[in-house]
């Protein structure tokens, strides 16, 4: 696992948008051979997203021959509700840049099996050729995706019920109601996000510190979903100064020393 410890929420979208900038670029994909990415919904995201419309504004990317994945969805929102993961997308990305709408794919809450629903989605990925990079952000609890804790870290995609405190927290996107959160939610499961040839988990802000802790010093644990990243070969964590509160001071210097180098690149091109 790599740990990239930044300074402010600001530095972490810089640093992820590059990243992804970055490794389409170089995978330099075509229409026989596109590049498959995961997305995630959530707070933690959006300024990411801000920085890769930025990006491709200024001509650094292009979208045209990108796949995408969605790693969840709520159950039952109807079609266009505003906080659909759906909308959610289109309304902080999709719409700003040139990703084609074939090329979008999100499980299904409104379907009318949704055991056949996960099942067809896991099919879809694995037609791709599997997902290249996938980009993940944590609750606080440290599930990933809606694999809550507790979730099986085999598990593949399926139906979750969302535990009280993952309600409480996405209420805010709901006018402040619980009741108005849905219970379930369609995800993909731990081992799906495992079977990605490379995830970066993006944590901002000191309610993350708990998870960032679980995901870097624990171990792995199916209460924290989250650590089961230390099983991937090419896992990267990027977390701001508040995120790492909670690591122990000689976890994080190593951490540091081990990027130095790349940070001095990375401040140098967001102060630029
Ligand atoms: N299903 C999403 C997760 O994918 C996300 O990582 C988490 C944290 O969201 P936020 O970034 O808003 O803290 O919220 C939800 O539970």
């Amino acid at each position: 696992m790599r740990l990239i410890p930044l300074q402010t929420s600001e530095e972490t979208a810089h640093w992820t948008a590059r990243y992804i900038v970055n490794r389409i670029n170089k995978f330099n994909p075509g229409k026989e051979r596109p590049f498959v990415l995961g997305l995630p919904t959530g707070g933690t995201p959006v300024a990411t997203y801000k920085e890769l419309i930025r990006l491709y504004s200024k001509g650094e990317v292009s979208f045209k021959h990108v796949v995408t994945f969605n790693m969840d969805e709520y159950v039952g929102l109807p079609a266009g509700h505003p906080e659909s993961y759906r909308q959610f997308m289109e309304e902080q990305l999709f719409s700003h840049i040139d990703l084609p709408a074939e090329n979008v794919h999100f499980l299904n809450g409104n379907a009318e099996n949704l055991e056949l629903e996960c099942q067809a989605y896991e099919e879809a990925i694995l037609s791709y050729g599997g997902i290249e990079l996938f980009l993940g952000g944590v609750g606080r609890d440290g599930h990933i995706a809606f694999n809550e804790p507790g979730s099986s870290l085999s598990s593949r995609s399926r139906i979750k019920t969302l535990t009280e405190d993952t309600r409480r927290a996405n209420a805010r996107f709901f006018d402040g109601d619980i009741s108005q959160v849905p219970k379930l939610a369609l995800t993909m499961g731990v081992a799906t996000l495992l079977d990605a040839r490379e995830v970066i988990i993006l944590a901002t802000g000191a309610d993350k510190s708990r998870a960032v802790e679980a995901a870097v010093e624990g171990s792995v644990n199916h209460l924290w979903t989250v650590s089961a990243m230390q099983l991937h070969p090419k896992s990267i964590m990027v977390c701001d100064d508040a995120a790492t509160m909670e690591l122990k001071v000689k976890t994080l210097r190593y951490f540091q020393d081990i990027e130095a180098v790349n940070i001095k690149e990375v401040s140098r091109h967001v102060h630029a």
